[in-house]
């Protein structure tokens, strides 16, 4: 059986970690993708340098050409500019939005049976505009986002219970900005809702309050520690678990930005929602019900991506 193909479009410090993950973990064949010629090429051979040692096969290349990404199975977006300190994601919405028309094309010409992972901020829009720029299947085209802020949320929890990372499970939902919706009542220790955990003394309500705070803040605080970007080891990470669950089938539930069509009340838009990833992309959206304070939360997050989608249509009115 012949190796799936993997394409990452935008090769910057995210896309670098995705190809040399993806080869870590066999995924498959891997095209780097990028417009800064050489750089592309350079990370793939250097990667492709390491697979004796690591004991991994794959053919790793790098490519200016969208023509390279003919036929992939998987593409995952990182192309455009990340922020830095003092900006917000939203900030990034113009340059990035101009650079989803010209991936979409060239995944629509190239790629269009693949499934598509948007990592781009402001993510929520970008995914968003990225569907429609490429005319993809809804279902095929996702935005990553709930898996890291997720994962954020575990890391800070088990070091504050010093319990195994393992055994911490977390949602956060909403959009994927200051308004994300980290769940409590949905985020577990050893199975245990944090909220029972409150109950039992483990924690108190000021602290996990800190604690979400903390997660929301996530990505502005590696902006403020790295100062020439933003994360990309974990953020790399969360879109190969998206990757992997599609191409093995493995029907995780996994929360993502996902496109919406009535579930939750929303129409036309992307939003981090529950999903379960398989071999027929998002094969399922999971509604959970939301406490009054919850719904509310969530609202509010879904009223901030709707201002930045009609944005992006006063931008390119051909999304509307
Ligand atoms: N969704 C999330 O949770 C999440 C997490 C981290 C970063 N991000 C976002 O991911 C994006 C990438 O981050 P990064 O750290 O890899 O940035 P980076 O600057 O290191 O890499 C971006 C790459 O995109 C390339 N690029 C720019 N315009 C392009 C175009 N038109 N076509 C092809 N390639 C193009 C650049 O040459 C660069 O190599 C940023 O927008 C960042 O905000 C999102
Ligand atoms: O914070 C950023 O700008 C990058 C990303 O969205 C993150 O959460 O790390």
């Amino acid at each position: 059986m012949a190796r799936n193909k993997i394409a990452l479009i935008g090769s910057g410090m995210i896309g670098g970690t995705l190809a040399h993950l993806a080869g870590l973990k066999e995924l498959g064949d891997i095209v780097l993708f990028d417009i800064a010629d050489g750089v592309p090429q350079g990370k793939g051979l250097d990667i492709a340098q390491s697979s004796p040692v690591e004991g991994f096969n794959a053919n790793l290349t790098g490519a200016s050409d969208y023509a390279a990404i003919e036929g992939a199975d998987v593409c995952i977006v990182t192309a455009g500019v990340a922020r830095k300190p003092g900006m917000s994601r939203d900030d990034l919405l113009g340059i990035n939005l101009k650079v989803m028309e010209q991936v979409g094309a060239g995944i629509k010409k190239y790629a269009p049976n693949a499934f598509v992972i948007c990592i781009t901020n402001p993510l929520d829009a970008m995914v968003w505009a990225l569907q429609k720029f490429s005319g993809l299947p809804r279902n095929m085209v996702v935005g990553m986002a709930g898996v890291l802020d997720s994962s954020r949320f575990r890391l800070f929890l088990s070091q504050e219970f010093n319990v195994s990372v393992q055994d911490v499970t977390a949602f956060v939902l909403g959009g994927h900005g200051d308004t994300m919706v980290p769940l409590a009542r949905y985020s577990t220790v050893g199975g245990i809702p944090l909220t029972d955990l409150v109950k039992m003394g483990w924690v108190t309500k000021e602290r996990l309050e800190e604690i979400i705070q903390r997660t929301r803040d996530g990505g502005a605080e590696i902006v403020g520690l790295l100062k020439t970007g933003s994360a990309y080891y974990a953020p790399a990470a969360s879109a190969i678990e998206m990757a992997e669950s599609y191409l093995k089938d493995k029907k995780r539930v996994l929360p993502c930005a996902a496109y919406l069509s009535g579930q939750y009340g929303v129409n036309d838009m992307y939003v981090g929602v529950p999903t379960i990833i398989g071999a027929g992309g998002i094969e399922r959206i999971i509604e959970v019900e939301f406490t009054k304070a919850e719904q509310e939360a969530f609202d509010k997050s879904v009223a901030a991506v709707a201002g930045l989608c009609e944005a992006c249509v006063g931008i390119a009115p051909s999304l509307k």
